[in-house]
Parts: structure tokens; C-alpha cells; sequence
């Protein structure tokens, strides 16, 4: 457990490398081995997330410990059952209950043979990989856009390529387009009309690629940016035109009084203006933000409503439950109005700063709450969580002048 302290001078400035996007890594990963590549791919993420995908294609085991990583596990389960080989995947106990039939179902369908070890629909899985053939599936896409991602990857390289056609409101849909067009940066292309996406059979290019850092991570930097009047930070390696959905938070911390000016080599936030006095946001594009705006606006106490929510339960942790748990430590009082929204109206209770805020191995419960230092005392269990995506976290926010004991 950490005590974090916020910096004894205010405003606060400084200017962060940011870490690379693990998103775009683990699918440069996946498509440099299916292009063949032996080019060299920049600026990869140094987090768990993207080591564990690493270390699995190196292919010099049978039994792969995926940990916590989704996309890994995803990616992986998709591209190894397309592999001839008898695979195992197994991850932490998080991921053992973390559902993966809908991406099961779909490669059954296609002609992959896996199974189960433990529980019906959640991993570890047996994977008996030969090539797959493709031809038409009908799947959900309103549960995770991963599955969707891991079968897009692997499509071309099927003799009969894939339509695809996806049921339902399809969730996370920039981390699709992410997908589709580094498939076309690796030589892919891909048509998307209405609910049914088709891949061709074709061949990846193997091409160089360099990967953009994370917008994700930049979440952080902007909640602490308002809650800091006057503090500015230049943020590494961050691209307005970006392929992450993320890069939304932009846009939204906009509202919450955050101007982002852009350079050649980052953008540049600053604290200009005054917050909304009510904040209403569908998170449907952009899940992975939703922890940071949620604790910043109680923070600013800025009354909210958001939705676009549901797929937060089935993430690192039941997130809308852990972010109900972990504010009333602060005394904000969070309420879901229906499934897939969380509110909060003002309502506050007493803080009890003794309990510290639990992480439940889920790195953005740790990063979200960081920036509450600015304005109450704030302990966190498990600080280590944070290495799934941005490892260097704690040294950057000591940077600035934040201190940790
Ligand atoms: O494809 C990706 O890189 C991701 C997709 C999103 O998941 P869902 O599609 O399950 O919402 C996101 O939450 C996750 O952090 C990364
Ligand atoms: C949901 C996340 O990751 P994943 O699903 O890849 O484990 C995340 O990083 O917030």
C-alpha cells in the first residue's frame, strides 16, 4: 500500500513520455507474425500486457500464462487455434471468469477445435490449431469488440476469407476501426457496411511500424491538469489524428476546462478554463476512460450522468462496483440508475480517509485514483496493478512532484 502526496507546489507542470499504447502494440505483434515480418517494430509497450503477448509468440511452449491481459488472451486464442499445434491458455483468476464464448462459438464455427478445461465459455482453453478455412459467422458485437479484433486479424490468411456479420448494438467500435486499418497498413483492406464486415483472402506486407503512445494514459494527466488550476504538461508522443478512440478524452476533458494543443511531438495540456456545472457522456467508444471521468468530476464536483457503461462489468474488475465501493471512501455517493449508467448528484457522506482505495487488480482503479491526492488524503492498496499498461506511473507522477510513501 501507498500514501501518495500531492506536490507541495502548485500549479503543477512537467512533461511525461508517455507509455506506448498496448492496444496498438499487441495488434502489431499479431499482424508482424502474419505478415512474416522480420522489420522491426518502434516504440513497442514495455507493460504486461504486451509482454505476455511477447513471450506467447515466441511459441516455444504448449501452456501459455496470459495473466490479465484481454487483448492477449483474445488475440492469442484466435491466432494459435488458426496455428497447427495443441495449444493451452490459461490466465489469472480474473481472466478465468472474464466470458470468451462468443469468440469460442465463432472459430468453432469456422472449423477450430477448442475446448474448454475448467468452466463452460470462460479460459483456460485446449487449442487444437490447424488452418482455418473462414466462410460466413454471425457473432455478438455488443459484448466485447476484442473477439471481433482477434477474428478480423486472422481473416485474410483463411482460404475463404470471412464475412462477418456482428448482432446487436456493436460496443467499442474505434478499437474495430484501430484494427482495420493496421490491416491495411500491413496490406489488408476490408469492407464494413451496415452490421457485416467482409475480409477477402489476401497476404499481409511485412512492414517497419512504430507505435504511437497511449491516449489511454493521457487520461490522467488531464484529470490531474483540472484539478490543478493553472498546471499545464506536455504530453510525449501523442497524435490528434489517432487510430485510438481514446483520444476522445481530448475533447471531453475540454468540458471539464483542459485546452490540448498539439505539437510535432506530443500535445501540450493545459488548465484554462472553468468546468461545466453538469456533465452527461455516453462512454460506448471509449470504456477505458470512464474510470478517470468519474472520479475527476466527483472530484470537481461536477454532478453526472453517464452511460454507454455495461462492459465495464466484465473488464479487469467489475468496475461500476468498484467505483461505487471506492468513492464512498471519499464520500461521494455513486448510483446506477439502470444497467450500464452511473450518477452521481452531489450526494456526499463523511470520507473515511483511514480505509485506503482497493484496486482489485485492475491498473486503471490505481491510475483513476492517483489524482485524487490533489484534494483528499488517499492511500492505495496494491499500487504494482499499474504495470498492465503504464509501469513507469508512480516514478512520472513523482516527476511532477508528487510524492509516495
Ligand atoms: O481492442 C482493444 O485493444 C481494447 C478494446 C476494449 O475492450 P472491449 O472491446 O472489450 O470494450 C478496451 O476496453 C480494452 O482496454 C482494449
Ligand atoms: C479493459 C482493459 O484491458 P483488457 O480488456 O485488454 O484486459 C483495459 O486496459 O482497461
Amino acid at each position: 500500500m501507498i500514501q501518495l502526496f500531492p506536490p507541495t507546489t502548485q500549479p503543477v507542470t512537467g512533461s511525461i513520455g508517455l507509455p506506448a499504447s498496448k492496444s496498438i502494440s499487441n495488434r502489431a505483434l499479431i499482424l508482424s507474425m502474419l505478415s512474416k515480418s522480420t522489420k522491426e517494430i518502434s516504440h513497442l509497450a514495455d507493460c504486461d500486457d504486451t509482454k505476455v503477448m511477447l513471450e506467447t509468440l515466441k511459441l516455444d511452449k504448449k501452456t501459455f500464462d496470459i495473466g490479465a491481459a484481454g487483448t492477449s488472451m483474445r488475440f492469442l486464442t484466435a491466432y494459435l487455434s488458426n496455428l497447427q499445434g495443441n495449444w493451452i491458455l490459461t490466465g489469472s483468476e480474473r481472466m478465468k471468469n472474464r466470458p470468451i464464448a462468443v469468440l469460442i462459438d465463432a472459430l468453432n464455427h469456422l472449423g477450430a477445435d477448442i475446448e474448454y478445461i475448467e468452466k463452460a465459455g470462460y479460459p483456460p482453453l485446449r487449442i487444437s490449431g490447424k488452418a482455418l478455412q473462414g466462410g460466413k459467422i454471425k457473432l455478438a458485437g455488443n459484448i466485447s469488440s476484442q473477439y471481433i479484433s482477434a477474428l478480423l486479424m486472422i481473416a485474410p490468411t483463411m482460404k475463404n476469407g470471412l464475412e462477418m456479420t456482428l448482432e446487436g448494438k456493436i460496443i467499442s467500435i474505434p478499437y474495430i476501426r484501430m484494427t482495420l486499418h493496421m490491416m491495411e497498413e500491413f496490406g489488408v483492406s476490408a469492407k464494413w457496411e451496415g452490421q457485416t464486415i467482409t475480409i477477402p483472402h489476401q497476404e499481409y506486407r511485412p512492414i517497419a511500424f512504430h507505435v504511437e503512445s497511449d491516449w489511454s494514459a493521457a487520461s490522467y494527466w488531464y484529470a490531474i491538469a483540472a484539478l490543478s488550476k493553472g498546471s499545464s504538461f506536455k504530453l510525449l508522443g501523442l497524435k490528434k489524428e489517432s487510430t485510438q478512440g481514446d483520444s476522445q478524452v481530448a475533447k471531453i476533458f475540454e468540458s471539464l476546462g483542459i485546452k490540448s494543443e498539439f505539437t510535432a511531438d506530443g500535445v501540450v495540456i493545459s488548465s484554462v478554463a472553468n468546468p461545466v456545472s453538469n456533465f452527461v457522456y455516453d462512454f460506448i467508444n471509449q470504456p477505458d476512460l470512464a474510470q478517470t471521468v468519474v472520479v475527476c468530476c466527483c472530484l470537481l464536483n461536477i454532478p453526472f450522468s453517464f452511460s454507454g457503461l455495461q462492459t465495464l462489468k466484465i473488464k479487469e474488475t467489475d468496475r461500476i462496483a468498484a467505483l461505487k465501493n471506492e468513492m464512498v471512501k471519499l464520500g461521494y455517493i455513486l448510483e446506477e440508475p439502470e444497467d450500464g449508467m452511473l450518477a452521481w448528484n452531489g450526494q456526499r457522506t463523511n470520507p473515511d480517509y483511514e480505509q485506503a482505495i482497493c484496486t482489485y487488480e485492475d491498473h486503471r482503479m490505481a491510475m483513476a485514483f492517483a489524482p485524487a491526492a490533489l484534494i483528499h488524503p488517499i492511500k492505495i492498496e496494491h499500487p504494482e496493478v499499474v504495470s498492465k499498461s503504464y509501469p513507469e506511473f508512480w516514478s512520472d507522477l513523482q516527476s511532477v512532484g508528487f510524492s509516495i510513501k
